[in-house]
């Protein structure tokens, strides 16, 4: 039997800001296996990264707060752990690449000793040790001439270099499970691709999870296991990539895939879905997707829809599968 790695049960993460309150997460329940990579799609602000930071336990509180529910690693509650635990996890057993690479990189420390500092901190490596180790890391995530970008600093790197130092950076204590936050958007798309594909291939060699966050589902075709597609701070549909393409069942999801730019050169038109997202201060009532979604019944403005199976392993959270409609 395939083994969970990370079991998210109704986790809700609510910002208390000065406007008022901000669901930015709302009961999002979803699992990854050992050695499958789980793509998480959304649009800008659906709550993609909020996710990704409660499983780090990342969020600041205040403004943050985390009202219910459960993130099971490897079977024990992260939201239980105490501050010294989750250090002890972060890096060693799960390690995060952020959406900025800048963010994360220290511009007055050369790439041996950023990485190296995790090096020596974490797994008890001498000066020497680490050096070594380093290298090894940079050449793992094809890094040109290792020895000689040894002593460079961040801002002498290009910014598809940049995400490659950021990856051995997140790889160099040897997790084994790996959050990749949009680590392609700023980069452009060939860049993006080789990056992509670096991580899946050294997740399968590492035998890592991966939850790879994105608001492409183009990328997602290529690279993942299973998707979760987000809307405006709920997981609406879920299910294995094959089906997910094959038969969508929610529709934003239909508007997902209609608006992938095609990479096969054929002349596509895309079809953008229109509107925008809701404002998440003070969002609509019922379904957050009714006043985008050409289906919309006068029960989508009244009740949120929850997710229910459509088929084995494959959910939706739309009411047009309660009525027999779709
Ligand atoms: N620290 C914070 N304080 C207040 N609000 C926040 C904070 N972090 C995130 N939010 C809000 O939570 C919501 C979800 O944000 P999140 O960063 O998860 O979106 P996302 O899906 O990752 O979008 P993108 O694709 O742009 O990265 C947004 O409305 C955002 O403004
Ligand atoms: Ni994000």
């Amino acid at each position: 039997m395939a083994e969970t790695v990370l079991e998210l049960d109704d986790l809700t993460v609510r910002f208390h800001l000065r406007r008022g309150d901000l669901t930015a997460v709302d009961g999002a329940s979803f699992s990854i296996e050992r050695g499958q990579t789980f793509g998480l799609v959304g649009e800008s602000g659906s709550g993609k990264s909020v996710t990704a930071k409660a499983i780090m336990r990342l969020i600041p509180a205040p403004p943050g707060e985390i009202p219910r529910g459960r993130v099971l690693f490897e079977g024990s509650n992260i939201l239980d752990k105490s501050d010294a635990e989750m250090r002890a996890l972060r890096g060693r057993r799960i390690a995060m690449v952020f959406q900025e690479p800048m963010s994360a990189l220290n511009p007055v420390f050369t790439v041996c000793d950023q990485i190296s500092d995790a090096l020596r901190t974490n797994l008890g490596l001498s000066k020497k040790e680490a050096r070594e180790r380093v290298v090894e890391l940079l050449s793992l995530v094809g890094i040109p001439s290792p020895q000689k970008r040894l002593d460079s600093y961040v801002h002498e790197f290009s910014g598809g270099m940049r995400q490659r130092v950021m990856l051995a950076m997140a790889l160099s204590c040897n997790p084994n499970f790996l959050i990749a936050d949009e680590p392609t958007t700023a980069l452009d798309v060939t860049i993006q691709a080789t990056i992509l594909e670096l991580i899946t291939g050294m997740i399968e060699r590492l035998g890592m999870s991966l939850l790879f966050i994105t608001h492409n589902l183009g990328v997602v075709a290529h690279a993942c296991d299973r998707v979760g597609v987000m809307y405006a701070s709920h997981i609406v549909e879920l299910g294995d990539k094959r089906e997910i393409f094959a038969r969508p069942q929610h529709p934003y999801t239909v508007g997902l895939l209609n608006s992938i730019p095609r990479l096969d050169g054929q002349a596509k038109y895309l079809t953008p879905i229109a509107g925008s997202v809701c404002n998440m201060m003070d969002p609509p009532t019922g379904c957050k997707f009714h006043p985008r979604c050409s289906h919309a019944m006068d029960v989508c403005r009244r009740e949120i829809p929850r997710l229910k199976e459509i088929a084995p392993g494959h959910l939706a959270a739309c009411h047009l599968h309660d009525r027999g409609t779709a």
